[in-house]
């Protein structure tokens, strides 16, 4: 099996094989804990625009999201696990838009398939790739905004391509280099509410919480469906 790294929003668009898009903070942790809460549908939308049109056309939607890591005018949430951690969604249509991860899912326009990428299901990831034993796979790490990189989406491409490997990695060292030496945790110093901030924190390393991979299927006009495989 082949295993390439990629960065961004560029290394999304060019991404071939099973690509993995990693976002840690927050979007494909908190993707996971939505897709807990049993809602009908998790819809990934990259303009903000839609996920009103969406809203708009369907009166069980709930949309989720942010810019600047700060929540969006008129949705329901943020892009925060800690303020959907015990949300029963069940029948909810979930918008979700985010700056980086959503915006890798849509640009993955040359995958054979496409899956999310997070420490809460890191172990159901890699175990998915190899029951699925693809030629080629692609970690893409989105980063900030999609444009610089950061720390803990390297992190965890590295610790599932080390998985892939056979290979362990020391999750706890890595914790210990993103709570003490890391400056990429921008959501960290954006939020208003630090407690919740640091509360995202956590829940976002909590590793292997979740036992499913969420796949990214194209439907009806277009629209990107996340979707539970156990
Ligand atoms: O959760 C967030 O606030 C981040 C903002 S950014 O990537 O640091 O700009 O969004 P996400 O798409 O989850 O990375």
């Amino acid at each position: 099996m082949d295993i390439q790294i990629a960065h961004g929003l560029d290394g999304a668009k060019n991404a071939k094989g099973l690509v993995v898009i990693i976002d840690v903070f927050r979007a494909f942790s908190v993707s996971c804990y939505v897709a807990n809460n049993s809602p009908s549908e998790i819809i990934t939308v990259g303009a903000i625009e839609e996920a009103y049109h969406l809203k708009n056309s369907h009166s069980n939607t709930i949309l989720i999201g942010e810019r600047e890591s700060i929540i969006l005018p008129g949705f329901d949430y943020g892009n925060s696990p800690s303020q959907i951690l015990d949300v029963d969604f069940k029948d909810a249509i979930i918008v979700h838009t985010t700056s980086s991860g959503t915006q890798g899912i849509v640009r993955a326009q040359k995958a054979d398939e496409v899956i999310t990428g997070s420490f809460v299901n890191a172990l159901a990831i890699v175990n998915y790739i190899q029951k699925k034993k693809p030629e080629s796979v692609t970690l893409v790490c989105m980063g900030w905004g999609g444009t610089e990189p950061a720390d803990e989406d390297i992190l965890c491409g590295d610790y599932i391509k080390q998985s892939l490997l056979g290979k362990k990695t020391n999750f706890e060292k890595i914790v210990d280099y993103l709570k003490n030496e890391s400056t990429t945790i921008n959501f960290l110093d954006k939020a208003e509410a630090k407690d919740e901030a640091m509360r995202d924190f956590e829940l976002c390393l909590d590793l292997n919480r979740f036992d499913f991979v969420l796949r990214a299927v194209k439907e009806k006009n277009d629209r990107i469906f996340l979707r539970k495989v156990v």
